[in-house]
């Protein structure tokens, strides 16, 4: 029994099991994809400091470094880049459910859905091999952006975009979710996506991830697996938190209001999206990142209102609550500017941290032991049972 565990707060020990509400500060399993670390490493993948790949990467190296286990040659990327292009069509079943679709649905509820049903159209559907699921996992990244773009416009009845065959993953997304964007600021646009989808794609045992793994420890297929994370990922205390601070964002309205609003909203003990983190509690290193490039569109847009709402958010958390912004916060300022509409948010959560998903399930695979723990029993003492005509 570990003795970190042992010490947490509001563990109690059974007479040999150890619990913690919500699983805290438990370790839940082995895994070589990702470090959290709130200290000065802060937040890497396979190894590399989370700084130096949104800053220096494409998204697409990423995906590689994540799903193939290294950071690719240029070689390799090209190679890597043209199968994900070749996966971009949706197989006819899906396309007709998505043709159907009606106006009012969630995206994350179509989304789920459409993700099990490209399950049943998968060629690889039958064949769990380390391979297939590789297959799959490109497949899943490249049709996930059709998914959501396409049901999107049915539902919401808007035109169907020209199709972009820009090469780039987040120039390509962009181009789905918000349209074409021209010149200097359609670029940085797609650079902050690029950088916002490198935040997103991995963070270890979050409760997404988690389902995942509990789902693959069955040895169930990938598809199954990657259907409840997404019903994991919807929830607002986990990725649906992006589009709660979006819808927060649009509220409040304008820059004056913010203060006025985020004390009433403490005042009255509500919970404010997008701050507070189950494991870092002295700030998350993706935050800063995506602030900074939020402040930098917002100059490039001519448009700081949603940026000074958020800073003013931000301000108040800090002196009455002395909780930080998680990566959800700015990534919405950053969303909003570009367009994206907000019930899309967590989708394009989806769109990154599926290569974090699929490398999970297939390391959970690798090395698999069932995940089963334990519940400690807090129902009714023994009772003697009466039966049906017995009964007061
Ligand atoms: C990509 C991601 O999934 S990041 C997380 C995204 N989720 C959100 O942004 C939702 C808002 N945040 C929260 O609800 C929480 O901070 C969570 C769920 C992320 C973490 O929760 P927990 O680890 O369970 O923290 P816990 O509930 O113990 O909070 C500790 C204290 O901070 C308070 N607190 C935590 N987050 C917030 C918040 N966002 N707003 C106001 N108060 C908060 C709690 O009320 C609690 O206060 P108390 O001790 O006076 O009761
Ligand atoms: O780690 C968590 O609990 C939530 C999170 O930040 C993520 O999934 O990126």
């Amino acid at each position: 029994m570990n003795q970190a565990i042992q010490e947490q707060p509001g563990t109690k020990t059974t007479e040999r099991l150890l619990y913690s509400p919500g699983l805290e500060g438990v370790i839940a399993g082995e895994s070589t994809l990702c470090q959290v670390d709130e200290g000065e490493a802060g937040l890497r993948y396979r190894g590399y400091a989370i700084g130096d790949l949104a800053e220096w990467s494409r998204f697409e190296e990423v995906a590689h470094l994540l799903l193939i286990g290294h950071l690719p040659t240029q070689n390799e990327l090209d190679s890597f880049s043209i199968r994900l292009r070749s996966h971009r069509v949706l197989p006819e079943p899906v396309q007709r459910f998505v043709d159907r679709l009606q106006p009012g649905l969630h995206p994350m509820d179509v989304l789920r859905t459409g993700i099990s049903l490209l399950g049943l159209s998968d060629p690889d559907a039958q064949d769990g091999s380390h391979e297939a699921n590789l297959r799959k996992s490109m497949r899943l990244l490249s049709q996930i952006p059709l998914l959501i773009a396409h049901s999107y416009r049915v539902m919401s009845g808007t035109s169907t975009q020209k199709q972009d065959e820009s090469p780039d993953f987040a120039q390509h997304l962009l181009h789905l979710v918000a349209g074409h964007k021209h010149g200097d600021i359609g670029a940085a646009m797609a650079q902050v996506l690029n950088v916002s989808l490198i935040l997103y794609a991995e963070h270890e045992f979050n409760a997404s991830t988690f389902a995942a793994r509990v789902t693959a420890s069955t040895l169930t297929d990938l598809h199954g697996a990657i259907t409840a994370a997404v019903a994991t990922l919807k929830g607002p205390l986990h990725g649906g938190a992006n589009e709660a601070v979006a819808s927060m964002l649009i509220e409040i309205g304008s820059p004056e209001r913010a203060e006025a609003w985020v004390r009433e909203a403490l005042a009255q003990k509500r919970r404010v999206m997008g701050f507070g983190h189950r494991v870092l509690r002295q700030g998350d290193a993706r935050s800063a990142i995506i602030q900074r490039h939020a402040e930098r569109l917002s100059h490039l847009c001519g448009d700081h209102s949603w940026y000074d709402i958020a800073s003013t958010i931000h301000r108040i958390m800090r002196e009455e609550k002395g909780l930080h912004p998680n990566l959800d916060f700015y990534t919405a300022v950053a969303y909003l500017l570009m367009g994206i509409p907000r019930e899309l948010s967590t989708p394009l959560f989806v769109c990154s941290r599926i290569t974090g998903w699929c490398a999970h399930v297939m390391e959970q695979q690798e090395h698999n032991r069932l995940i089963r723990p334990r519940a400690l029993y807090t129902g009714p003492a023994p009772r003697t049972y009466e039966p049906l005509d017995r009964r007061p």
